[in-house]
């Protein structure tokens, strides 16, 4: 189902369109009591509407062909005070289930939104930002009517087609059949067009999320897009998607509003058919006037219903995939899940690799075989040509996936055989993007540890000497951050992530080029806050820059699945291997 690009449609999974509706409705069961009530106030409405007809044809056969006006009076009373109490009924029921809806579509959203938070890091390698927004925002909105109308529409309208049948079928046989005889055009129409439709409506949804994903991409990445010029090669893609969006609107659309047409066609051959056969071949000497004019309001009753009900279906065709596209995210297994309860117990930070491999396609190995073994409190750095897989090995210590032979051990545990939770949680891991939520400076260092006092958090930001530039910020550790923490440099925003990995104190420290956007100047002034972060932890220290590991413990050259060399730097520059051409390059000497 997984599509990594705007460009291309997600694939639809083939699960039935009957357990999908099974699922979605089975929502409404949580508000059975609420439910039953709008239903008995639909009863109401419903039996209020059919006695309308037999309130005429009472008062045209009986009161006004006898004159009696009294009765007349007293008829069209009684039925004013059931019309009038009808009307109130409908309002109270619009908001009740008005109610219902919104309840559950916050209850399916918030449903989502938990399980995404489960999913791991292979569920958002594979499908853009905006596609995912796409589901949790406008495919769970196109839902609200139709779960409003399965209860408002399909329950009352359906027993309404079946009382005025009832009726008729009693009333008068012959014409109420001569009514009815269209039926069978009507659901052959229905059943083809709900065949073609649905894959139609499908393929709205995904050229919707296609778009959905661009717009993200396209506002995340303005910047680029500017310093670049490629507005308008952007504005070419984005034109060519609304054309792909609304064609497939407007072809799923075609095919709804043919349904609207078989309805009013098989109404009105029921209406011709009833007088035809009321007048021709039953006569008017056999069929009152009363009943003809009550008739003509039982043919409207029933084929009104039917109009609404084939809005309904209409609209479970539109938005059964949007339904599908919800599930399909709720049923997606995270690949990396909790074997059992066991917790890590507090760590001591020893670590390792046991003749581990791995892949992130199961077709290249990114690490072959690689075994290693780091003692608590070592600093480790990898470093290595792009590419060769230093980050792959670090994502593999906080289990972001699974290796897929060998094992990865922490103090001698398998990291597979403990929550993610406990140990994700005794470790701290500041990558090159440094995400910073909206809220105060505060919230954002708050972060690393949400039990923090305000002097832990000012003492953490004073380790990794951030304090000195928040400080000369007007309102200081409450001066609220925009979004990804704009407003700030990009070196400030590095300190702040130290701060707040600094306060959550972890056993095992992951910096995975932690330190690339921040300036030589800058880099020597957190230097010593770097330096008491790593202190009494296991850390490991991505860095393209060698200057910044020289007081690594053991250095790893990684290159070709594996670890080329192995020592700290002196020993490295020694051994005139890997280390030795990498440290030449970057001090742009030649090699000797
Ligand atoms: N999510 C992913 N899905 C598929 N392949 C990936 C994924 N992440 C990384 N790779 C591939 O795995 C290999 C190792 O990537 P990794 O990020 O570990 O390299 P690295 O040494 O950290 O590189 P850099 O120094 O550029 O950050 C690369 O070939 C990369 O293309």
């Amino acid at each position: 189902m997984s599509v990594n690009s705007y460009k291309e449609d997600e694939h639809s999974t083939g699960t039935s369109k009957r357990n999908t509706l099974k699922r979605l409705f089975s929502y409404l069961l949580f508000y059975k009591k609420k439910i039953t009530f709008v239903l008995v106030i639909m009863g109401f409405c419903v039996v209020v509407s059919l006695l309308n007809p037999l309130f005429m044809e009472y008062a045209i056969d009986n009161d006004i062909t006898s004159g009696n006006m009294s009765g007349l009076v007293r008829l069209i009373l009684a039925a004013a005070v059931l019309n009038l109490l009808m009307v109130a009924g409908i309002r109270l029921r619009m908001y009740l289930m008005a109610d219902i809806t919104n309840s559950i579509l916050v209850t399916i959203r918030q449903e989502l939104y938990t399980h995404i938070q489960t999913l791991d890091f292979n569920f958002f390698d594979s499908r853009p930002t905006g596609k995912i927004l796409s589901r949790i925002i406008g495919d769970i909105n196109s839902l609200k009517d139709v779960l409003g109308n399965f209860v408002t529409t399909m329950i009352p309208d359906l027993l309404t087609v079946i009382a005025v049948a009832g009726i008729m079928l009693v009333k008068n046989p012959p014409l109420a059949l001569a009514a009815l005889c269209s039926l069978p055009l009507m659901a052959l129409g229905m059943w083809l067009i709900q065949t073609i439709s649905h894959k139609r409506w499908q393929i709205f949804r995904k050229k919707a999320s296609n778009l959905n994903a661009f717009i993200h991409e396209d506002i995340s990445g303005i910047r680029v897009i500017q310093s670049f010029t490629a507005e308008q090669e952007t504005a070419e893609t984005f034109r060519e998607l609304v054309k792909e969006h609304r064609h497939s609107f407007i072809r799923a659309c075609r095919m709804n509003d043919s349904l609207g047409s078989i309805i009013d066609f098989s109404w009105g051959l029921g209406v011709a058919a009833m007088y035809f056969v009321g007048i021709r071949i039953l006569g008017t000497d056999q069929v009152s006037l009363g009943t003809f004019i009550a008739f003509g309001t039982y043919i409207g009753m029933f084929w009104s219903p039917i109009m609404n009900l084939s809005n309904f279906y209409n609209q479970i065709i539109t938005n059964l995939a949007a339904a599908e596209r919800i599930f399909e995210v709720l049923d997606t297994k995270p690949e990396i899940t909790d074997e059992n309860d066991s917790v890590m117990p507090p760590m001591k930070g020893d670590v390792v690799f046991q003749n581990v491999c791995f892949s992130y396609d199961n077709k290249v190995n990114v690490l072959q075989n690689v075994s290693f073994h780091i003692h608590p409190g070592e600093t480790i750095a990898l470093v290595g040509p792009t590419g060769a897989g230093k980050t792959t090995i670090v994502n593999l210590i906080s289990r972001f996936y699974d290796v897929q032979k060998g094992a990865v051990l922490i103090d001698g545990i398998d990291v597979r055989s403990v929550t993610t939770l406990s140990l994700r949680s005794q470790m701290g891991i500041m990558t090159q993007d440094n995400f910073l939520f909206t809220g105060t400076i505060r919230d954002n260092i708050r972060y690393g540890r949400l039990d923090a006092t305000d002097d832990e958090i000012i003492a953490a930001a004073k380790a990794v000497h951030a304090h000195e530039f928040i400080m000369k910020l007007e309102k200081g550790y409450d001066t609220e951050l925009k979004e990804r923490g704009g407003g700030l440099s990009v070196g400030q925003k590095q300190l702040l992530a130290f701060a707040r990995t600094m306060i959550s104190d972890p056993s095992i420290l992951i910096l995975d080029e932690a330190t690339s956007s921040i300036d030589t100047n800058t880099e020597l002034l957190v230097q010593e806050g770097i330096e008491t972060l790593l202190q009494g932890r296991t850390s490991f220290v991505i860095a393209h820059r060698l200057s910044t590991i020289q007081k690594a413990d053991r250095i790893f050259v990684i290159d070709q699945g594996g670890i080329l060399e192995e020592g700290n730097a002196h020993e490295l520059l020694e051994k005139k291997g890997a280390y030795y051409r990498l440290h030449m390059a970057q001090m742009a000497l030649p090699v000797s």
